[in-house]
């Protein structure tokens, strides 16, 4: 299949006297993959994530093929905002083209299967760390992204958030988008999985971990595959959201 994003030869470094953080780095990731990247802290996991997804430019290399808009969620979120997490959403959908009756209902509905507590209209200054991460998902993917990158993206949220979340990464690769992240957790179940380490990317096998595929009915028929570990959350999120399942089977 086409590579979504495809990296060639990308390095980084971070002023000239600084030790470069990343060598040469080759990556593809095709429609329908999860790429998970991963490395100790500080080996530049965060910096290739943020090449990737557009935000930072290497120093040498390119990014081809990004499409645009890239959903992305930061490893911390900025909740300093004076916006209510639901007005906050609204406004970004707005950027992103939907109207706002349409963003208003996305938003809700996002912000409805993550369970933000305190609620949508809670100032995201008050939010704490794990619903300030729902929000950052929640903006993510608030438009069907072609390429999702999430940095640390399990960290802070709850179980059942972790399972909309497998069930969030598991939508986007299944409608042909394509998914990069840092797990450090291993939550993932990528399809492949890379060690970064000295500034060089090598492959790390895909996880062992074993995936199922889930059939759920309703308006439109959907096929996730999610790692076993999140197979009951995933369930029992499509069951509350009044969708029907169609199948369950190991793969
Ligand atoms: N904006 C920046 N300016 C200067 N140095 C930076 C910048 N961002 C990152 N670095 C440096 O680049 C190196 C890699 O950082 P990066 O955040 O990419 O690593 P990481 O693997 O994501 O770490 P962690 O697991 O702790 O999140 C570190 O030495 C860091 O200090």
């Amino acid at each position: 299949m086409a590579p979504v994003v495809r990296a060639r030869g990308v390095a980084k470094q971070y002023g000239r006297r600084a030790r470069p953080v990343l060598y040469g780095i080759d990556l593809e990731v095709a429609a329908g993959e999860v790429v998970a990247v991963r490395g100790a802290n500080g080996s530049g996991k965060s910096t290739l994530l943020r090449i990737l997804a557009g935000l930072t430019r290497p120093t040498a290399g390119t990014v081809d093929g990004r499409p645009r808009p890239v959903g992305w969620v930061p490893e911390r979120f900025p909740p300093s905002e004076r916006l209510s997490a639901a007005a906050y959403l609204v406004h970004q959908g707005r950027i992103r083209g939907l109207r706002a009756d349409a963003a208003r209902e996305r938003a809700a509905r996002l912000l409805e299967r993550l369970a933000l507590a305190g609620g949508a209209g809670t100032p995201m200054a008050r939010l704490s760390k794990g619903n300030a991460q729902k929000v950052a998902l929640a903006q993510a993917v608030l438009t069907p992204p072609a390429l999702l990158v999430l940095d640390e993206p399990w960290s802070g949220l709850d179980a059942p958030a972790r399972g909309v979340l497998a069930e969030l990464i598991a939508e986007t690769a299944g409608s042909g988008g394509a998914v990069v992240l840092t797990d450090h957790g291993g939550s993932a179940s990528p399809t492949a999985a890379y060690l970064l380490e000295g500034g060089r990317l090598a492959p790390a096998g895909a996880e062992a971990a074993p995936l199922y595929e889930i059939v759920l009915g309703g308006a439109e028929e959907t096929v996730l595959k999610v790692p076993a570990t999140h197979r009951d959350a995933v369930l029992s999120d499509a069951l509350a959201r009044g969708r029907t399942v169609l199948g369950v089977r190991a793969l």
